[in-house]
């Protein structure tokens, strides 16, 4: 049975399609990226995962059950930016959401519940890297240390599956890197299900598991928004770091094929935008 079982779906805003026939099985612990034009449906796709979208048509299962028609804990994402709580520091970030969840009725523990609320906090911090900064609010931290404080905040709460929308998008390329180390490592260590969308194809293929791409297949010149994009590409792949053995290879012409397709139709999209 697939993790993640999508089956003819259709998302529309106003009557223009936006996304048409998806349809798409996820193994458990599968890495998952998601490329794609820009505007296409990448990021409305992750929404209908977490359930703030809802399809016009179609059925998404989670571990075979209907997707619940709200956010739920299980169900994590982390943005380009913004996802922390700028007001609070970054222990109180972390802290707060647990509290949230697991004091159902006044949003606050106590005794021994907080104390072992606090150890696992104080854990993840040296984990990522910000024991030292505990105290600091997000405007004093830098853009890769404010990412990596958003990806506790959602791996905190144990999502069993975790959307990342461009979770990368805004840092330098050393730090970018180093980020892709920690996510990599909490990955295999934790065993969840990731979909991220990126805009970087080489990061795409170095992280995951598995490929996807959206486009649209049918394109009407006088009608450009009468069709919406759906998968045109599904490539497993592996990673040198993957312990996994039973991932298939994607070939190094499949690869460079699919990284010009791209091109040509980011180009070919350029060329239909408005100026
Ligand atoms: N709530 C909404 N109401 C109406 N239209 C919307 C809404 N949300 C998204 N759209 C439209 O749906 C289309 C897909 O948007 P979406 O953000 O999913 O694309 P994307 O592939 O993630 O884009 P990008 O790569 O630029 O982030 C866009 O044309 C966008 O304007």
């Amino acid at each position: 049975m697939s993790f993640v079982a999508v089956r003819d779906v259709a998302v529309s805003y106003d009557e223009t399609p936006i996304l048409e026939r998806i349809n798409l099985d996820i193994d458990e612990g599968a890495f998952v990226t998601v490329v794609g034009a820009s505007g296409c449906g990448k990021s409305t796709f992750l929404r209908l995962l977490l359930s703030q979208e809802s399809a016009t048509r179609g059925t998404i299962t989670l571990a075979g059950e209907p997707i619940p028609d709200r956010p739920t804990p299980d169900r994590g994402i982390v943005f380009q930016r913004y996802s922390v709580f700028p007001h609070l520091t970054v222990t109180e970030n972390l802290i707060l959401p647990l509290e949230l969840a697991r004091s159902r009725h006044f949003g606050r523990l106590f005794g021994a519940r907080r104390k072992a609320l606090c150890t696992e906090v104080d854990d993840i911090l040296v984990r990522i890297g910000l024991a030292h900064a505990s105290d600091r609010y997000p405007a004093q931290l830098s853009g890769g240390m404010q990412q990596r404080l958003a990806i506790a905040q959602a791996l905190l709460m144990k999502p069993k599956l975790l959307l990342l929308d461009e979770p990368f998008g805004a840092l330098d390329p050393g730090i970018r890197r180093d980020m892709h180390e920690l996510l990599l490592a909490l990955w295999e260590e934790i065993g969840m299900t990731v979909l991220m969308v990126t805009h970087d194809i080489a990061e795409a293929f170095k992280l995951g598991t598995r490929l996807i791409v959206f486009d649209k297949v049918r394109h009407d010149p006088d009608a450009p928004t009468a069709y919406g994009a759906t998968i045109t590409y599904d490539l497993p792949l592996r990673r040198p770091s993957a312990q996994r053995t039973d991932i298939a290879t994607a070939s190094v012409e499949a690869a460079d094929a699919l990284d010009q397709t791209i091109s040509l139709l980011t180009n070919e999209n350029r060329k239909g935008a408005p100026q």
